[in-house]
């Protein structure tokens, strides 16, 4: 199985390098920041080269109750929380419009298994929908409006929503493995752990080698 990984910066490629050693079955690419670099590089490298499984990987926040910071997430759907409109009555989905879809599904049984893998490992990992936005959270009020659109969100961060388009435009099974730094939220950069959540990041593609 040839298995591709996008991390949007240079820390998380390496700290995913370091976590796979030399499984040659692995390409790690970086992607950049957000989902408008993600979805091109993604397209553009998968229109080039032949892979079984696209990978979006890195840093994330978590939702306060679902993800604490240093665990794991495993995407079981892709969500693009934040594309659609803005109401007097709320907010309205890409969906909603009729205009396309704001979820890509992922790999069930392949999340599955990594799920049991980053577990059985003794890595605190957990499934649930990993959101897609393009303005990072900042305040209480925009965390709970997140959650309470998308039942049961996990994590939030701002590329997997674009890997997870270009794969699927394709034809290809996807999955996005998310480590936690920061809680979503009122912003405290100073709060945000991303040495633990890079650690956590290099010991998840670690099983990656043992589970795919
Ligand atoms: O400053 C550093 O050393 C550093 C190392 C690795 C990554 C970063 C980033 O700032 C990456 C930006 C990245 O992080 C994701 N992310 C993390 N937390 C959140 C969040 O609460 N909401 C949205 N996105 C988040 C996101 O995917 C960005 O790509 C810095």
């Amino acid at each position: 199985m040839r298995i591709l990984i996008l991390t949007a910066v240079a820390a998380e490629k390496e700290a995913v390098l370091r976590g796979l050693g030399d499984d040659s079955r692995f390409t790690v690419e970086l992607a950049g920041v957000g989902l408008v670099e993600a979805a091109v590089s993604a397209a553009t490298i998968l229109a080039a080269s032949d892979y079984d499984l696209v990978i979006s990987a890195g840093i994330a926040g978590g939702f306060p109750g679902r993800a604490d910071i240093g665990s794991v997430v495993v995407a079981s759907d892709i969500v693009a929380a934040d594309l659609g409109v803005q109401t007097l009555d709320g907010f309205s989905s890409l969906d909603e419009l009729g205009f396309g879809t704001t979820r890509v599904p992922v790999a069930a049984e392949l999340a599955a298994r990594v799920t049991g893998g980053l577990q059985a490992a003794g890595l605190a990992a957990a499934a649930g929908p990993v959101l897609t936005v393009a303005t990072a959270t900042g305040t209480a009020a925009t965390a709970a409006a997140l959650a309470a659109r998308v039942p049961g969100a996990a994590a939030e961060a701002m590329e997997g929503f674009g890997v997870a388009a270009a794969a699927h435009r394709r034809g290809m099974p996807v999955l996005e493995i998310r480590t936690i730094s920061n809680t979503v939220g009122p912003r405290d950069r100073d709060a945000w752990r991303i040495g633990d959540a890079l650690k956590a990041l290099q010991a998840a593609s670690s099983v990656l080698t043992e589970v795919l």
